[in-house]
């Protein structure tokens, strides 16, 4: 059947076998429950299938791709024909989930962030295998005194060791997209610093790096009544710009934060 791919929903169809193999190298999901966000036409879903997983879960917006789906794949699968962010994630399987997912660029970063906030201790998945825009998965994994650390690396470090697996070019799908992608394996941490409230975490590194190359002084008195004490508390240079901070820096003020609050 012949598929046209739709702009509107980022659909680059993996089409290179090499890489493919590769992506289900990466963890042992013999045996293991699966979910597959963004299956598309099933070139994945083809090599996961492979690898006998007790289960696989596909989350599928597109309606017409649905049906290509359940043709090919009939009863094999569960096919969830629903937009990913208004799945509750940790409602698939009582079950700890290996992930996979090759989303359009534009919703990748959002679907992660979301997931890292919603996590309580538990984590409802044992690892995620995700594509990201190059530049995208460079800031992820990106340290501190770098100028592409960021949110996003704070973010992901909070609960998450981040490794990046392989870059792919665009020839490895079709139609081709105009950048590089880069896959990341993200693995739960054990020990994770316990904030109050994660929606602070979004708020302050938002106010810390919206003036990344302003120096600390000025986000830190946007943040505290007390900047200056707060700064020495932490031994802290306000001369400093927020690249400088290591992520641990950044969840340490946060509490302080929301200590203050009370
Ligand atoms: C980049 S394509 C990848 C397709 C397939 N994994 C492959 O490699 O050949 C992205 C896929 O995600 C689907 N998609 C887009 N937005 C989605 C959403 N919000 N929820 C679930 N799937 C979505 C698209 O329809 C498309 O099939």
């Amino acid at each position: 059947m012949y598929i046209k791919a739709k702009k509107s929903l980022g659909q680059n169809f993996l089409i290179d076998r090499e890489v493919l193999e590769k992506i289900v190298s990466i963890t042992n999901i013999t045996g293991k429950e699966v979910l597959e966000i963004g299956p598309g036409s099933g070139n994945l879903t083809t090599y996961i299938m492979k690898q006998k997983p007790s289960k696989l879960y596909v989350v599928e917006k597109d309606d017409d791709l649905a049906i290509v789906l359940k043709e090919k794949f009939d009863n094999e699968i569960e096919i969830i024909n629903d937009d990913i962010l208004k799945v509750s994630e940790d409602k698939i399987s009582n079950q700890k989930l290996s992930v996979f997912g090759n989303l359009p660029y534009n919703i990748s970063t959002e679907i992660l962030s979301k997931w890292i906030l919603n996590i309580g201790s538990n984590f409802w998945f044992e690892n995620l295998i995700l594509m990201f825009q190059k530049e995208v998965a460079d800031r992820i994994i990106s340290k501190f005194n770098s100028s592409k650390y960021g949110r996003l690396s704070i973010l992901s470090s909070w609960k998450l060791n981040v490794e990046k697996i392989i870059d792919i070019k665009p020839q490895s799908f079709s139609p081709r997209p105009k950048i590089d992608s880069s896959l990341l394996l993200f693995t739960p941490k054990k020990k994770f610093f316990k904030l109050k409230d994660p929606k602070n975490l979004e708020k302050i590194t938002r106010i810390f790096f919206s003036q990344r190359r302003k120096m600390l002084k000025k986000p830190f008195n946007q943040v505290f009544a007390n900047g200056r004490d707060v700064a020495e508390k932490f031994g802290i240079d306000l001369n400093l710009r927020p690249q400088n901070l290591e992520p641990e820096t950044y969840f340490k003020l946060i509490k302080e934060y929301e200590d203050l609050r009370g």
